[in-house]
Order: C-alpha cells, then structure tokens, then sequence
C-alpha cells in the first residue's frame, strides 16, 4: 500500500460505456497529471465495436476535453492508450488480448500488475472471470485485482451467485466492488468527523441524538438508462448500497485502528444489526414514489412512464424514503431516516445529525419555535460541515437566536475535490481496499433490502406517480417523519 506511483496495466471492459468516457478516462488523466502514476503504466480498452488504437486515443481524448472542459493535447499520456475489439462472451478471443497484455507489460516494464475493471453490464462480470483465469490472463507475476461495478447482483440470491463466480478467479483481498460514494471527500471526512473530535464521540449515541437523516436528491430523471432502472429503481439503485453504506460509516463503532479489515468490520456489524422489515411491516418503515410531469429549473419535463425505454405502466419507484432502526447498545431507539428520489428539487447530498433537545429549556418557555442542535454534513454539491447552535439575540435581555458555524470544504480548499472514481482508481492501484464494499457487507444489505423489494415487486403501486417532478417527492415521505414527531431538514445550503 506504500507505492506512491504504482505500476499497472488497466484493462477496461466496456471502454466505449458511458461510465468510461464520463468517469474513468478523466480520473485516470487526472491521476497523471498529478504525477500519482509512473510512466510505467498501459491502458487497454475492451468492447466490441471495431476501432484502431489511434481511434480509441481520439475517443479518449475527446472524453477528457469534454470532462475539463480544456483542449487536450497530451501525446505521451494518450500514447498508453490501447484498444481490442472483443466479445467477452467469445472465449476464443482471449487469447489475442492475453499476447496483447503480456506485450504491453513488458513494453512498459509493469511487472505483472494487472487491474480488470469491469464496466460493462453485470451479467458479464461471471463470464469474464470465468475466461480471464480459463485462458490464463490472471496468471501474473505482480499482484492482479478486479474492480467491479454496481449492481452487485439484484437480491441476496443472485449476488451470491455472482460471487461464488468471481472468486473462482479472484481472491476476495483481490475484489474492489466500487461503490462510488465511498470515494467522496465528505462522505470519507464522516470517520474523521466522529472519531476526530472530542466534542462528537461521547454524544455520538440515543443518549444525545434524536434521529439521523440522510438524503440524497437528484435533479436529473433516469435519461437514458431507462432499460437498466426500469428493472432496478431507486431501492436497488441507491439504497442498497450508497445509502446504506452512509448508514453504516455513520453508526459504526470506533475501529480498533483505521486497517481495511478492522473499518469494514464495524461496518458489517452496523447493517447486521439493522432491524429486519418483515412484509407486513414495509408500509410502516418504508414509503416509495414514482415521478409524473413537472417541472425543474423553469423547464417542463416528462413523468417516468414516458421515458425511454420504461414500460408506459411501470411500477418501478424513482424515490424512496425509509425509517430504519439499528437494534444495538448506541442506537437503541433512534431512527435513521433516509430518503433518495429523481427528479427533486435540487441536486443535494446531506446529512443532518439532529440531537435531543436540553433537558429544561430555560429560554423558550413560551410558544416560541425551539431550535435544535444540528450537526449538518454537506456531502454534495457544496462540501463542508455546519453546526447550529443557539446564541443570546444582542442586546435583548436574554433571548436566543440560531447561529451557524460554518466550515465549507471546497471554499477553503479553493479547488475541487478530486473525483470519487479518481480517488478509488488510485486505492485499488495502491491495493487499499478500504472504501471498497466487501461480500459481508454486500450480503448484510440485500438481507435487509430483500423483503422491501419483495413486496413492492409483487403489489402494484395504485398512486403511481404520486410526486411531481420538481418536488420534494410524496406527502407520505412527510408524514413517516411527522408519525415521529419529526421533520425533515432542508437540504438547501443556507436552509434551517
Ligand atoms: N454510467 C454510469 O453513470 C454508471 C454505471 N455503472 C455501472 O457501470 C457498468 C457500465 O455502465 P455503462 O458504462 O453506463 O454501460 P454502457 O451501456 O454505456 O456501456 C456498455 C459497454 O459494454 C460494451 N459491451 C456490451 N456488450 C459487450 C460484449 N458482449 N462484449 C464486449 N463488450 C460489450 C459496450 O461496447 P460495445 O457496444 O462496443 O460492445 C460498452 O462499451 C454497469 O454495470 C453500470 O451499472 C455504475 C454507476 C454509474
Ligand atoms: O450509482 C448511482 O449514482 C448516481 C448518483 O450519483 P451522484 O454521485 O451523482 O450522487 C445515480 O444517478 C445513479 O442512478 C446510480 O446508479
């Protein structure tokens, strides 16, 4: 985990995907330009249209001029760029990329370092494995690793099945299942956060907090992934994973020391001791919605049964809200709330830590609005922390007003924070796996998921859609926090 500039040579699978041209191309330029990778480094796409070498450096530039938003003119770095056409469910053309990887390592004196970043459909994840050690393309003498991408299957069933087939090819030390969230700046400073300062932790607990939210609200509606999302929705799509990843780093307990194994293994406890939701009980923890017309930023957009590719009577969810109880010593009674959705308001991340109010509150004996401690973790757009407190109003004898202290990350820091899928590309070159979903966790979260999505599967949604695009997402979302005697906070920048 020490090198600095590790060597390797990066296969990517799908190399003409979306997810290559949007997120891994600029981040792997990224990465060179900071000098975070030698010289000694390939990268080889795979998919199965038919294009030269220097075709592909031309797509990949163009990817990367429209990610800065710069010209790109970097000979020597797109010089590593290479291209083979291949259909991975044809076994036979392994072999010419075995000859092409094994060149190319020695060209670049890489040593055997190999990364097979999957980025392709997840049906294809069993069958490439399965060929790449069938024809010997994971016999190196470096270290090899795969990165994989979500879904890692699309319940406990099937996510078994397909780690049972990759680990007939990889160790589980030598599986990185991206799950993108974890490579955001703010989402890794929550560890920081509570274990870093001595004025969280003791009140890290039921004992001071009231409820926990987490919300993460886009703008944008399923664009051209309607195919995809259609089958998945914003359970499988979003809270299986990110969300509940967040649940996790949130709640767990203080690591022994900050090694992989000892953080992953207090997150495997957190969704362990999640409370099951039974099929009867869905309706009471969990509430779904779908979008219909509407509009954002003043523009008129269609409702989720229009989309492409989305069935005209879908039953798919495009937002969720839920209520979950950690069943353990710390968090005996307190909810978290979670709610994620297409098509709202704003594109936000942010996590609000409400604590309880003061036992006796000596200033707001009249009907005046009590104002809670927040502890408010901007995830994204904007990155930083706010907490708000109360504070003597000037002047007038002794009535309080809210205050906020305010640390904004990016301000600070003058620059953007680099790319999660930067910051991940670059752990799994150095092997540091830590912000890296391992199988326990993946296995913890669709047993939790599993009878919500069971349920919703099989009983048709009679309001869908039942928010419209724009908005906040449906009534009942409100009425889970109000059920508590809560609300949501708002998700605005400089919003209560
Ligand atoms: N796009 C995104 O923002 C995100 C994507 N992901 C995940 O990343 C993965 C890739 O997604 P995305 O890039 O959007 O997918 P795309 O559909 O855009 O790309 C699929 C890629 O696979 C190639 N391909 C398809 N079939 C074959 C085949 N039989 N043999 C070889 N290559 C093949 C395609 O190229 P060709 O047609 O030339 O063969 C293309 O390069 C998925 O698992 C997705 O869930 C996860 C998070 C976000
Ligand atoms: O994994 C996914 O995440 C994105 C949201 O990611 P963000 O970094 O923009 O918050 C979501 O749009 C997509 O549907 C999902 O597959």
């Amino acid at each position: 985990m020490s090198n600095v500039n590790p060597k390797s040579l990066i296969v990517i699978f799908g190399a003409t995907g979306d997810l290559a041209k949007r997120k891994l191309f600029p981040s792997i330029y990224s990465l060179y330009q900071k000098g975070k990778l030698s010289e000694e480094f390939a990268v080889v796409g795979v998919a199965r249209r038919s294009l030269s070498d220097d075709a592909f450096r031309h797509y990949v530039s163009e990817a990367i001029e429209h990610s800065t938003k710069q010209q790109f003119l970097d000979e020597a770095f797109i010089s590593h760029f290479y291209y083979h056409s291949l259909d991975v469910t044809n076994i036979a053309s392994y072999q010419e990329l075995k000859q092409l990887l094994e060149r190319l390592d020695s060209t670049y004196n890489i040593e055997g370092n190999r990364i097979f970043y999957l980025a392709m459909a997840p049906e294809f994840f069993g069958t490439i494995t399965a060929h790449l050690k069938s024809e010997g393309l994971t016999n190196v003498n470096g270290w090899k690793r795969l990165v994989i991408e979500k879904p890692f299957g699309h319940d406990l069933k099937s996510a078994q099945h397909l780690n049972k087939e990759i680990r007939k090819a990889f160790s589980e030390k030598e599986i990185f299942r991206i799950d993108h969230y974890l490579g955001k700046e703010m989402v890794q400073n929550i560890e920081v956060i509570r274990f870093a300062n001595a004025i969280f932790e003791p009140l890290w607990n039921n004992r001071f907090i009231a409820n926990i939210q987490i919300t993460s609200s886009e703008t944008l509606g399923v664009e051209d992934r309607g195919r995809y999302y259609d089958h998945s929705g914003a359970l499988k799509d979003m809270v299986q994973n990110h969300m509940l990843q967040m649940v996790a780093l949130l709640a767990m307990e203080p690591p022994i020391k900050l090694t992989t194994d000892d953080i992953r293994s207090e997150k495997v406890k957190v969704l362990r001791a999640l409370r099951p939701i039974s099929h009867d009980e869905v309706g009471q923890y969990f509430v779904r919605g779908q979008y219909g017309r509407g509009i954002i930023r003043e523009k008129e957009v269609i409702g989720y049964r229009e989309e492409n590719n989305v069935d005209p009577d879908s039953n798919t969810e495009t937002f969720v809200a839920g209520k979950l109880m950690i069943d353990n010593f710390r968090w005996a009674g307190v909810p978290f709330y979670i709610r994620t959705g297409k098509r709202m308001k704003e594109k936000s991340t942010k996590i609000v830590v409400q604590f309880k109010d003061v036992p006796m509150n000596l200033y707001y004996r009249t009907s005046e609005n009590v104002h809670p401690n927040l502890l408010v973790i901007h995830i994204q757009p904007d990155e930083g922390i706010t907490l708000h407190l109360n504070a003597k109003k000037s002047g007038e004898s002794m009535k309080t007003t809210p205050i906020k202290l305010d640390y904004c990350y990016n301000c600070i820091d003058g620059i953007n924070t680099p790319e999660a899928y930067e910051k991940l590309l670059y752990d799994c070159m150095r092997g540091d796996a830590t912000n890296f979903t391992h199988w326990d966790e993946v296995a913890a979260s669709w047993s939790f998921i599993d009878p919500i999505a069971e349920v919703w599967t099989n009983t048709k949604a009679a309001d869908f859609p039942n928010y419209e695009a724009g908005s906040m997402g449906p009534k009942a979302a409100d009425e889970l926090l109000q059920k508590d005697g809560f609300h949501w906070w708002s998700i605005h920048y400089n919003g209560q």
